[in-house]
């Protein structure tokens, strides 16, 4: 779904278009993207939830830490994916709208493929890490 017209700030509050003054300002800006991408991307908190289920699995078997690295690689490759598809999609419709253009698919299409090779990424180095811990706990029950 776009980050559209509804995020909107109230009129009362002038909204901010000039450079940020501060590192602080900066953060807490960069914070409000990442917050944005959770509330409005039903994507993204399906990401989080199977990274946190992930941990969750790496921590109960205890895996070593050049497998916590590889895991790491995984779960930011699809973060970030997911954050370039939302940029894409946004700066899409800001500029077609809502009219349909072929570059505006072949632009969103792409950005989503971003993803979905990335998710296919972790998901082969989540095979590859856990599949020793699954064979032994299949074969001791
Ligand atoms: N302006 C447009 N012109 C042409 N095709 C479009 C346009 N907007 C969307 N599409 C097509 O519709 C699909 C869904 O667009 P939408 O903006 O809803 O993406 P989305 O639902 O946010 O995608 P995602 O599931 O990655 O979050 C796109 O992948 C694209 O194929």
């Amino acid at each position: 779904m776009p980050l559209d017209s509804r995020d909107k700030q109230p009129t009362s509050v002038q909204p901010q278009i000039d450079k940020n003054h501060s590192f602080r300002q900066s953060l807490g800006h960069a914070a409000g993207g990442v917050w944005l991408v959770i509330k409005k991307e039903r994507n993204m908190r399906f990401h989080l939830l199977t990274a946190a289920i992930v941990i969750g699995l790496g921590l109960w078997f205890g895996i070593g830490r050049s497998d916590w690295l590889w895991i790491a690689v995984a779960i930011f490759s699809v973060i970030t994916a997911e954050f370039l598809n939302t940029i894409v999609e946004s700066i899409v419709d800001l500029v077609v709208g809502k009219s349909y253009h072929r570059l505006a698919k072949t632009a969103k299409d792409v950005a989503a493929a971003s993803t979905l090779v990335a998710a296919v990424f972790a998901v082969v180095i989540g095979l590859i890490i856990f599949e020793p811990y699954i064979w032994f706990m299949l074969s001791t029950h």
